[in-house]
């Protein structure tokens, strides 16, 4: 669960005073997530997610992610829309913390992904990825491949409490991953965060993507590794390569991979499974335990991060390589 902030009822009345958006009726905590905050408020007038920007997010990068959420909704890629305060602006703060209040999606997100919805997955990424072109703004990744060795030092002492040799195992990995990163792809904004839980689904149809609070300019081939590891893994950690066939050519109708992602993609994957492996065992390690405070397994990405190492050839995530 996540709720790292409490809002007390006067003070979140004051805050939607600021908003065009009804009277307050009720509001709770919500539990899924890991970064963020977030409430369902229902109003007079509409239900709506308010969110208050915890660790991980720089108040500055707010005006790119809830930009990005406009132009792609404009777009037609279904996500939620940033409500303009009576002021005009998108962003206040409520209970000491940078806070947005963004419309409510119906939907839900799913806990066994079919190939199906692997397939209109792989669709959506890649029309976000084509919506996003002509976005204007532009934000660094903050957990780029530079940015690895630091997350790494500061969890690096204890790793072996998490599985012994984990240490030197990562330390090889690191420096080959940073070695042999391709720089060359092509590149735009992307998600880096698309996960089932960020994706919304109403009767096998995806009915919007959410979170975008990751969303960086970075090489789109990325993106796509990314959902592989999200997406085609089964709970006993085993590549499903129906799931990986289905997303890659739900991919590929709306956007093909060029010649060099499709070759780039086992380093690619490998390399994602290494950032959201960093980050899970740095929170695993050096975030406190709390009731409200959702830490994942590292374990999951490093079982990840062994199977691409193994991998011989982008086929077999399920690509044509001819
Ligand atoms: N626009 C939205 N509409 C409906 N539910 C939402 C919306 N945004 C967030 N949620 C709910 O809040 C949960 C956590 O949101 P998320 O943005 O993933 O948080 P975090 O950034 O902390 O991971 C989601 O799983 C979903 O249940
Ligand atoms: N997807 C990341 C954690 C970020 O959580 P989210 O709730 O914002 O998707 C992971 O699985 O490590």
């Amino acid at each position: 669960m996540a709720v790292y902030t409490d809002i007390a009822e006067e003070e979140l009345s004051e805050f939607i005073a600021g908003y065009d958006v009804g009277e307050l009726l009720s509001y709770k905590g919500i539990a899924e997530g890991t970064e963020n905050t977030n409430y369902l408020l229902h109003t007079s007038q509409a239900s709506f997610i308010l969110t208050l920007y915890e660790r991980r997010v720089e108040e500055s990068d707010l005006p790119f992610f809830l930009g990005l959420m406009q132009h792609l909704a404009k777009k037609g890629v279904t996500c939620p829309l940033p409500v303009q305060r009576r002021d005009g602006s998108m962003i206040g703060r409520v209970a000491g913390r940078p806070a947005a209040l963004i419309t409510f999606l119906e939907g839900m997100w799913l806990r066994r992904p079919s190939p199906r919805h692997c397939r209109a997955v792989g669709e959506a990424l890649a029309r976000l990825h084509l919506a996003a072109l002509d976005f204007p703004q532009s934000r660094a990744n903050a957990l780029a491949p530079a940015d690895w060795r630091p997350l790494w030092e500061k969890a690096k002492p204890q790793a072996d409490t998490v599985e012994p040799g984990l240490a030197a195992e990562v330390e090889k990995d690191l420096g080959e991953l940073l070695e042999n990163w391709p720089r060359d792809l092509p590149e735009g904004i992307v998600h880096a965060d698309l996960f089932p839980d960020n994706v919304f689904f109403l009767e096998d149809e995806v009915s919007g993507l959410i979170d975008f609070y990751f969303a960086c300019h970075d090489q789109l081939a990325y993106d796509v590794a990314t959902c592989l590891n999200a997406w085609c893994f089964e709970k006993d950690l085993s590549y499903n390569l129906t799931k990986g066939t289905a997303f890659l050519a739900g991919y590929q109708s709306v956007r093909p991979l060029e010649r060099a992602e499709i070759d780039a993609l086992p380093v690619l994957a490998r390399g994602s499974a290494m950032r959201f492996m960093l980050t899970r065992l740095h929170d695993w390690l050096v975030l406190p335990d709390g009731p409200l405070i959702k830490k994942r397994d590292p374990m999951e990405y490093i079982r990840r991060l062994r199977f691409h190492r193994q991998i011989a050839s982008p086929s077999e995530y399920g690509l044509e390589t001819a």
